[in-house]
């Protein structure tokens, strides 16, 4: 059975993320990029699936854990009656083929020391053809080739079903692993120095947060979340992937099983605005770089996601073979969210897009060019229902958020010609401007209950309202806004954390079966709307729960389970890390809205 969510460490080397549990075992692993098949899919099986263990043979969790300073390499420590054992597991930011080391040190006494290797190419599907050769092993299958090298004397079963092997490590010794994976055509790939890889690994991680600028309260909480959403991050094109995982339900056993190896603009813009605002502007501007290219073309064909590396097509499709984390089902591959309508995504673009002026990043030709052409298309769709940033599978409604946002998207495009003098007709993007904002003022407020609603006349509320003074819709100050803060609070808690909304408010509205947790990122920007409405004590009482439920390692997945009282839903999650930064911030006294006007 897999582990609990938050029992997974990440590795990364950005390009794609492995899971660790506490045991030892290494339960996911798609090669060689997030969104490739896994070839260790135990996460959603179990060890049939595809895993890697490597613990004391005795077994069981390791007794303390962390990951080396600010880095992404994990040393996980087992006290057993024999002695203590160490094994320090990393993936070196990828130069060519991606590497997954383990390295397992003697730290005192002499400890025997399992290893049990599954390979399952195409998420637990296939057995490769396994085969040894001196101290090198090879599995191979279709387009993967997989190959681990190690002086430990390794016995393989059924032609590579299971690869077995026990060894006795002392105080002071170190035996390597280092598990490479190169496409099945090409020449075996030639053998890395896991100490070298070691002290690489250490110093990038250390080199990258040496730039961050963040000087505010909870550094450490920060510097993780900052390491986590940059691990998130695919180099070669600069797309965020919104998290490592498929199909984490956001309910045990239920069906709200996304898979979320994805680059979605909303998410990647909420990222970026928590990179920026801590100093790291290289990824900002990768992720423009990317975002021109991804969404180049006629904007009616902007997607809400994409792949890595911008490509457009990613079906959604159930892996019937696999039953699902604990049994939830189905297990999707691909997201047919990505060919939803979702107004609010061009406001987050043209948001974001907006900061990087306002943080002093040089405004591009084709920058400009491609909000322009945005803008072109919400002048003319910005009154149609949609699915809302929530991805609804019910019928499209006429959000709030989503309008707020289309009002967010003309108001910067104003700032950006008034204010920077960029070529563009204000006055016609101004007075659009308000007439969305009145429309959503009279429709999407139910005066007799003091509050914003979720979509025009509707019963239900929706934590996505609280970002509304975040992007200068209104102040916070305003009787409308603190009469919203108040009902989504009083209607959407559970427990002190917040759901996005009630799905049954207004009969189905999501079209979806099942419940499903807090979400982690909505109860963040709760703990902002105390604050900014004069409620700090509660606000940081808020806040320091939320770090609460993060994992001993300072994850967070999308969701919390309030029952369980357990992390849900696909980790680590962007969405949550980023909340995590930016309420962070907002406490320690920076800036964190976006408005311009
Ligand atoms: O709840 C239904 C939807 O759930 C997923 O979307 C959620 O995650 C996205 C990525 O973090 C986020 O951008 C979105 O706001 C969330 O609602 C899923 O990807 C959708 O397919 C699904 O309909």
């Amino acid at each position: 059975m897999p582990a609990d969510i938050e029992d997974y460490a990440l590795l990364g080397d950005l390009h794609t993320a492995a899971l660790v549990s506490r045991d030892g075992s290494v339960d996911w692993l798609c090669l060689p990029r997030f969104d490739s098949p896994a070839c260790f899919a135990a996460l959603l099986h179990d060890e049939t699936a595809g895993r890697w263990l490597l613990a004391p043979a005795d077994g069981g969790p390791s007794t303390a854990r962390r990951y080396r300073g600010d880095s992404l390499v994990l040393e996980s420590e087992w006290r057993t009656a024999d002695g203590v054992v160490r094994v320090i597991d990393f993936m070196p930011p990828r130069t060519g083929a991606p590497h997954l080391v383990r390295l397992v040190e003697g730290v005192s006494g002499r400890v025997t020391v399992r290893t049990d290797l599954r390979l399952r190419f195409d998420y637990g599907h296939i057995v490769p053809w396994v085969s040894r050769t001196g101290e090198e092993l090879s599995a191979v299958a279709g387009p993967d080739a997989v190959w681990l090298r190690t002086p430990v004397r390794l016995r393989v079963h059924g032609r590579g079903a299971a690869v077995h092997g026990e060894f006795a490590v002392e105080a002071g010794q170190c035996v390597p692993f280092v598990l490479t994976r190169t496409a099945s055509h090409l020449p075996r790939p030639s053998p890395v120095d896991p100490g070298a890889a070691l002290a690489d690994t250490v110093r990038f991680w250390t080199d990258w947060i040496r730039d961050c600028r963040y000087r505010g309260r909870w550094p450490q909480a920060v510097h993780r979340a900052l390491i986590t959403l940059k691990a998130l991050t695919y180099a070669p094109t600069g797309g965020v992937v919104a998290a490592a995982t498929t199909s984490l339900p956001e309910q045990p056993g239920g069906p709200r099983n996304w898979d979320y190896r994805y680059c979605w603009l909303r998410d990647s813009a909420f990222t970026l605005q928590a990179l920026l605002g801590t100093g790291h502007v290289g990824e900002a501007r990768a992720w423009r770089e990317w975002l021109l290219r991804a969404v180049a073309g006629d904007p009616a064909n902007l997607q809400i996601m994409y792949a890595l590396d911008g490509t457009r097509r990613i079906p959604e499709t159930t892996l019937g073979w696999l039953p699902g984390y604990r049994g939830a089902v189905p297990v999707r591959v691909g997201n047919a969210a990505a060919d939803q309508f979702q107004l609010d995504v061009w406001g987050e673009v043209l948001d974001c897009l907006h900061l990087a002026r306002e943080t002093g990043m040089t405004p591009t030709e084709t920058a400009w060019d491609l909000q322009c052409a945005l803008l072109e298309y919400l002048e003319g769709h910005w009154d149609e229902p949609d699915n809302s940033l929530w991805e609804v599978r019910g019928p499209r409604r006429q959000f709030v958020h989503s309008k707020a946002m289309a009002w967010a998207g003309l108001d910067r495009a104003v700032h950006a010609v008034r204010a920077h003098g960029l070529p563009g007709p204000a006055a016609r993007w101004a007075a659009l401007r308000d007439r969305i904002h009145d429309e959503v003022c009279s429709r999407g407020f139910d005066t007799r209950r003091n509050t914003f609603t979720q979509f025009y006349g509707s019963r239900g509320l929706d934590a996505a309202l609280l970002l509304l003074p975040r992007v200068g819709f209104l102040p916070w100050s305003d009787p409308r806004i603190r009469g919203t803060v108040d009902a989504v609070r009083r209607e959407l808690c559970e427990d002190g954390f917040l759901l996005r909304y009630r799905p049954r408010a207004d009969g189905n509205v999501d079209g979806l079966p099942g419940e499903e947790g807090a979400f982690l990122a909505c109860t963040f920007w709760l703990a902002d709307a105390l604050h900014c409405t004069g409620r700090t004590e509660e606000a940081e009482e808020l806040f320091e729960h939320l770090l609460e439920l993060r994992s001993d390692l300072g994850l967070l997945s999308e969701e919390y389970d309030t029952r369980a009282r357990r992390q849900a839903g696909n980790t680590p999650q962007a969405f949550s890390m980023v909340g995590l930064v930016n309420t962070a911030r907002l406490l320690s006294g920076a800036p964190t809205g976006t408005g311009a006007s």
